[in-house]
């Protein structure tokens, strides 16, 4: 199954298209990285699968998520687990009086908080027991967001977006502000949630580039200007064009990282 099948989109804020002819596939299990430099449009393919944003009705286009060409925002919701900044500010300036716990249980109402209206059955306290478990975060459970690290927060709300199993994750710049052992422990974690769902992460850090991701594609020029396997598509040619810069790549044992900046 197809988790985004997209074909011949336009996209963009007001009278500006931001990306045109947009093709992308990416299959279930597949793990696709995205880059490309700043303001060539990552967070706007990430806002239109999120269907925040809309394709231009000018030409004929294919718009699918899951196999489906409409669905409601709360399913899409619930199978579609999104990691960004925004969502992490959000928590960080509403919601610091929350404990770890409560951050997790948020997901079953993909609300910003807890709120006295909504009840909890034991089951799904119970689901939001087996995340944190699961993403080894109990320590979090009484901490509240205001007394959290940037990594600490960070896992929460994947453990909030955990709640609902979701196919996909997309996860976009999730490791920014974190310092280095948080973010390799963040990527294992990464590399867990990949055994179940689909990982579309937008980075700007090669090295995060998972053993399990075996696609990237490349945002360049208003558009995907390469997609494709990793070993093809990571080279020193493409990634200097599209940083617009003289660099090396190498890669060790299915990692990769700038070797040099001329
Ligand atoms: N809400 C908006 N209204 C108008 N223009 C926008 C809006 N959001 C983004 N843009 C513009 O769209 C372009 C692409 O922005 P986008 O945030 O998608 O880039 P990005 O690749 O994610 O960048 P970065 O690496 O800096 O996060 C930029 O020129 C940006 O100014």
């Amino acid at each position: 199954m197809y988790i985004i099948e997209f074909e011949n989109i336009d996209v963009g804020y007001d009278e500006k298209i931001i990306l045109k002819d947009l093709n992308l596939k990416i299959k279930e299990k597949e793990h696709f990285a995205i880059l490309g430099s700043n303001g060539s449009g990552k967070s706007t393919l990430m806002k239109l699968i999120q269907s925040q944003i809309h394709p231009r009705h000018t030409k004929e286009f294919k718009k699918e998520i899951f196999g489906k060409s409409r669905y409601s925002i709360f399913e899409l919701r619930e199978e579609l687990g999104v990691i960004t900044n925004d969502l992490h500010n959000h928590f960080e300036k509403e919601a610091g009086y929350l404990s770890g716990f409560e951050v997790v249980l948020s997901g079953h109402y993909s609300s910003i908080g807890i709120f006295t209206h909504q009840d909890f059955t034991n089951e799904q306290i119970k689901k939001a027991k087996d995340v944190m478990e699961f993403l080894e975060i109990e320590d979090l459970r009484y901490k509240k967001v205001s007394a959290m690290s940037t990594g600490q927060l960070r896992k929460c709300i994947v453990g909030r977006a955990l709640i609902h199993n979701p196919k996909a994750f997309i996860l976009d710049e999730p490791t920014v502000g974190l310092d280095i052992k948080a973010q390799m422990n963040f990527i294992k974690m990464l590399k867990k949630l990949s055994k179940n769902s689909t990982i579309i992460l937008v980075t700007h850090h090669l090295e995060e580039i998972f053993e399990e991701i075996k696609k990237v594609a490349l945002i360049y020029n208003n558009t995907i200007y390469k997609i494709g396997n990793k070993e093809d598509i990571l080279t020193s040619e493409n990634l200097s064009k599209i940083f617009d810069t003289n660099l090396t790549i190498k890669e060790k044992n299915e990692r990769y990282f700038i070797e040099e900046i001329l």
